[in-house]
């Protein structure tokens, strides 16, 4: 049989770095465990611009849409900053995500023990912290019609558009209550239908599938705004929370800071399953391509280990192996390895992208 293919994207700016970092470890679980992958790698982002003159190429989506699992880096930088909007690097993925229908993002937000101090908010509060968020990936205000920037007589009027139909809510409803079902069996869902038609229906979908197919899941309902703020008093009321496109992008960002560093913070986009049983998915860490840092080799490397980790889970079955990934980043950090994005005001010498890939290798060897 055919090994699992992979395809990597490793884009732009720190992309590369911490994608290094992955392959190290995609070897690993060749040579030590027998599992190997198909690996294939291409562009997007800034790097496919400047190679083809546009962020992803048919032929880059057409393997992405033929492989088991896509792993990709991050995309954008300030070089790319004054190109038309439709070739921006970020429109690569946004292509990505929309082609692949990768409708379910789970952007988990998880406290290890060893970084619980340094999360901006208090030990008590962030200690034990176990939540995800499931993110609409497809629709919403990122892809809605109209929009644009327009002159109405003598000024310009910037447009999107949120809108959301009923199955596109479903399905990530869906995939919330299945995720909860498998953990504390809890749903927050999070939209603002005081002030959104889309919001109101939002909440009621969720509801109807609730009601008729998970009575069993505890099902809560929360204006997101007050969900922000839920999330930095209390965040351990949480299990699963399944909100739209843009709350979920900017909820997982305020998540990622209370594990420590939106460094920590991995990523699994999931479409409806294939012919195959497996859905189609993409793997990514929530952070960017960190242009402050890109080239300096400081870039943390765990968010995309632990994406990796979550492929081997909800691509290949290998839900042991994944753990086995994530049980070597604890012990890494437990050990007291951090990189400078993860230093205290205390101080101290922070490891390189490579000596933390070269660490988690080597607690991944000590786990055999
Ligand atoms: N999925 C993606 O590819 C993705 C996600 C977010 C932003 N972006 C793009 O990245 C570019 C920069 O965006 P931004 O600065 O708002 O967000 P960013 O996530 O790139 O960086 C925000 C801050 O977090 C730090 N940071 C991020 N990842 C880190 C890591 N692994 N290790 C250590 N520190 C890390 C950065 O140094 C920076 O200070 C933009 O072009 C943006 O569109 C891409
Ligand atoms: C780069 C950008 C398109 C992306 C988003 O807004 O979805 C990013 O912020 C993310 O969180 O994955
Ligand atoms: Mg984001």
């Amino acid at each position: 049989m055919a090994n699992p293919s992979l395809l990597i994207l490793a884009g732009d700016g720190i992309g590369p770095e911490v994608m290094t970092e992955v392959k190290k470890i995609i070897d690993w679980f060749g040579t030590k465990r027998g599992i190997a992958f198909d690996v294939s790698e291409d562009l997007v982002g800034g790097c496919a611009y400047d190679a083809h003159g546009t962020p992803l190429t048919d032929a880059t989506m057409a393997k992405a849409l033929a492989v088991d699992a896509v792993l990709l880096g991050a995309v954008g930088g300030p070089k790319y900053d004054n190109l038309d909007f439709s070739v921006k690097p970020e429109r690569g993925l946004l292509r990505l995500r929309k082609e692949m229908d990768l409708y379910s993002n789970l952007r988990p937000a998880q406290c290890f023990d060893a970084l619980a101090d340094f999360s901006s908010l208090k030990r008590e509060i962030v200690a034990g912290l176990d939540i995800v968020i499931v993110r609409e990936l497809t629709s919403g205000i990122y892809f809605g019609e109209p929009r644009g920037i327009i002159t109405e007589g003598n000024e310009r009027v910037g447009i999107n558009t949120q809108r959301y139909t009923e199955s596109e809510i479903a399905r990530v409803a869906r995939s919330a209550f299945e995720l909860a079902r498998r953990r504390n069996n809890k749903v927050c869902s999070m939209e603002k239908a005081n002030v959104m038609e889309s919001g109101i229906l939002w909440r009621q979908v969720v509801q109807e599938v609730h009601d008729k197919d998970y009575p069993d899941v505890e099902l809560s309902h929360m204006y997101a705004d007050a969900g922000a703020m839920q999330l930095t008093r209390w965040p351990k009321q949480f299990d699963v929370i399944v909100t739209d496109n843009l709350f979920g992008d900017m909820l997982s960002d305020l998540a990622a800071m209370l594990t420590g560093s939106l460094g920590m913070l991995p990523s699994a986009s999931l479409g409806a399953p294939a012919a195959n049983g497996r859905p189609k998915a993409l793997y990514e860490p929530v952070h960017g391509s960190a242009p402050d840092i890109a080239g300096q080799g400081k870039a943390n490397p765990i968010a995309c280990i632990l994406s990796f980790a979550m492929a081997l889970r909800y691509s290949f079955d290998l839900g042991d192996e994944a753990s086995r990934v994530e049980q070597a980043v604890e012990k890494v950090l437990a050990d007291g390895l951090r990189t400078a994005d993860l230093m205290g005001p205390e101080g101290g010498t922070p490891v390189s992208t490579s000596a933390m890939g070269d660490a988690v290798v080597a607690a991944l060897d000590a786990s055999l």
